[in-house]
């Protein structure tokens, strides 16, 4: 579904993603890994187009992303949940998840059935519904902020880091969420995490950066079984 070839960005004049090729699968989740300073958040950040191409393309669905502003990109149907919870503290849970599906204003009937969706993804989201979102717990924030990424329905959703912050029963939480919006939304998720053992366990496909390029893509299950692939990839 989608296709990043041969994808080359970094700041100034210090190429941080260097060559980077790999394919997203319908209906699947794409762990991406590496230490600290591998250029996960880099790639996220050329992905939404927050920071330019320097060369290759970025395929959904046979249109090339790469050349779009981040707006153009969201229409195509790319949305992201950052781990810093992007959410409008002082306005309600609804409020922050109808703005979440600004880009489909015009259909009222559309984004409640959207809501529908997401609250029952989220019942906590529900049970709070009316509250302002400072009044939330990390874990609940960090619902939120998936739930708008959400509201828009991408059909592929980028999850930095969901889990930081979390305690390990939320984490767990999360991740299990992440499984439920593969399974009942029918998204593909690209999911950079730091936790690589829940990711591996969760993931239909894992991609390895080290210092920028990719060390190891293809299935997850395969990666975690060898201990020693594992290592040497990282
Ligand atoms: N805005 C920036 N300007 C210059 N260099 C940057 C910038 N952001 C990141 N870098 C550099 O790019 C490299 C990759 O960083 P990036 O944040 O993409 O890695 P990461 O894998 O997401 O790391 P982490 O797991 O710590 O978030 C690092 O060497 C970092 O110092």
């Amino acid at each position: 579904m989608l296709a990043i070839e041969h994808l080359v960005t970094g700041y100034g004049s210090d190429a941080i993603i260097r060559d980077v090729s790999f394919t997203i699968p319908e209906r699947s989740i794409t762990a991406v890994l590496g230490h600290n300073g591998a250029g996960k958040s880099s790639l996220v950040r050329a992905l939404i187009g927050l920071i330019p191409a320097w060369s290759g393309r970025i395929v959904l669905d046979g249109t090339d992303l790469a050349p779009l502003p981040s707006a153009r990109r969201i229409d195509a149907g790319i949305a992201v949940s950052f781990q810093d919870d992007a959410v409008f503290p002082t306005l309600s849970i609804a409020t922050n998840l109808r703005l979440g599906a600004k880009v489909r204003w015009g259909r009222k009937a559309w984004v409640e059935e959207r809501l529908e969706h997401i609250l029952t993804l989220f019942p906590k989201l529900r049970e709070r519904y009316t509250q302002v979102a400072y009044t939330l717990s990390g874990g609940e924030r960090r619902m939120l902020s998936i739930g708008m990424a959400l509201m828009s329905d991408p059909r592929l959703i980028v999850l930095d880091e969901p889990s930081t912050g979390l305690s390990p029963s939320m984490t767990q939480f999360v991740l299990e969420t992440v499984g439920d919006i593969r399974d009942r939304l029918g998204k593909s998720i690209l999911l950079v995490e730091q936790n690589v053992q829940q990711a591996l366990a969760l993931a239909d496909r894992a991609v390895v950066l080290k210092t920028g390029q990719v060390t190891y893509q293809g299935s997850a299950a395969d990666l975690a079984s060898d201990a020693t692939d594992l290592v040497m990839m990282f």
